[in-house]
């Protein structure tokens, strides 16, 4: 069994009367990823700054841990990449890592090697010696990557890592924190379901401040997968009064109808999927689309998040 490296207990953040984070519990293991997954203004930002030590929570415990052990030194231990990193535009590339390795306590040669490494892990060395005014959005998280990493922290932690950048850049920082995550824990916050797929095994959907699911990804898919049959007929009134009749028949669980479309949880797909198709069939229905299979981790997110 892996040890905990972060152990949450009743974390909560009351702003004046408000409170936006209430009484959230998790642990995460070293080795692993975690996608902290929420739409916006759920809280992910500023649990986040409370992991990260930046904030301090209202009240309950936020304990890191090394082989068993508290850690007393959370800016070694910890790396961290804010949603919005500042930089100074006027320094280049290795001017900023070398300055951030020396503030992670970092000294002389040891500073310079690792400036170094880190340019060339990150993809940097080319564009090294240019003022970071000039690089484009994917580049800055890059380097901002890299000053989270460059003091060999156990645990990164990064709030919406890809969430400002275009579709090129966002690939590059995903390649770059999958290589990572082979020997770091990582735990990155996101409101796109797609990105925490992509890199993590372990998630933690996050709700109006509360936890609203949390385990092992593929454990997840496994348990919330069911049934589901899509429908779309056309729009003459025969098959929108079928439509609308659909809903009652036994092995619905659960129907979503809007006008000329459905999408319906059924017990039994196979019995469903005949049934319906025989049932439309007799009532000449004008079907457009019809796909049955099972829900996808994007529905049950949809569903913890509009619940
Ligand atoms: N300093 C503050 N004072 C008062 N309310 C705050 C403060 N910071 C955050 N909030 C509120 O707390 C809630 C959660 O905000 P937070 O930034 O943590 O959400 P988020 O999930 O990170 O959202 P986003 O995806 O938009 O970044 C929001 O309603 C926000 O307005």
């Amino acid at each position: 069994m892996t040890q905990p490296l972060l152990q949450v207990k009743g974390l909560t953040k009351r702003f004046k009367d408000r409170t936006v984070v209430r009484d959230v519990a998790f642990s995460i293991a070293e080795g692993s990823c975690a996608a902290l997954l929420g739409p916006n203004g759920a809280g992910k930002t500023t649990t986040i700054s409370m992991l990260a030590g930046l904030l301090q929570p209202t009240s309950g415990s936020i304990q890191l841990l090394d082989q068993s052990k508290p850690v007393t030194d959370r800016r070694m231990f910890i790396g961290y990449l804010p949603q919005m990193p500042v930089f100074y535009p006027w320094m280049t590339g290795r001017e900023f890592l070398r300055y951030a390795a020396e503030l992670a306590g970092l000294a002389g040669r040891d500073a310079v090697l690792k400036t170094d490494e880190w340019l060339e892990n990150v993809g940097l060395q080319h564009a090294a010696s240019r003022r970071i005014g000039g690089y484009s959005g994917g580049m800055k998280q890059r380097l901002g990557l890299a000053q989270a990493l460059i003091h060999r922290p156990k645990l990164l932690i990064l709030d919406e890592p890809v969430s400002a950048l275009d579709p090129a850049g966002r690939k590059d920082v995903l390649n770059l924190l999958q290589r990572i995550r082979l020997e770091t824990t990582v735990l990155f916050s996101t409101h796109v379901l797609h990105d925490a797929e992509e890199i993590c095994d372990e998630i933690l959907m996050i709700r109006e401040g509360e936890i609203a699911l949390q385990g092992k990804l593929d454990q997840i898919r496994r348990e919330y997968s069911e049934p589901v049959i899509r429908i779309e007929v056309g729009g003459d009134p025969v098959s929108l009064k079928w439509m609308a009749s659909i809903s009652s028949k036994a092995f619905v669980r659960q129907a979503e109808i809007t006008g000329n479309r459905a999408r319906l949880t059924v017990t039994d797909v196979e019995k469903a999927s005949f049934e319906l198709m025989a049932d439309a069939v007799s009532h000449q229905v004008a079907f457009r689309k019809f796909e049955s299979g099972q829900s996808t981790l994007e529905d049950l997110f949809l569903k913890v998040v509009q619940a």
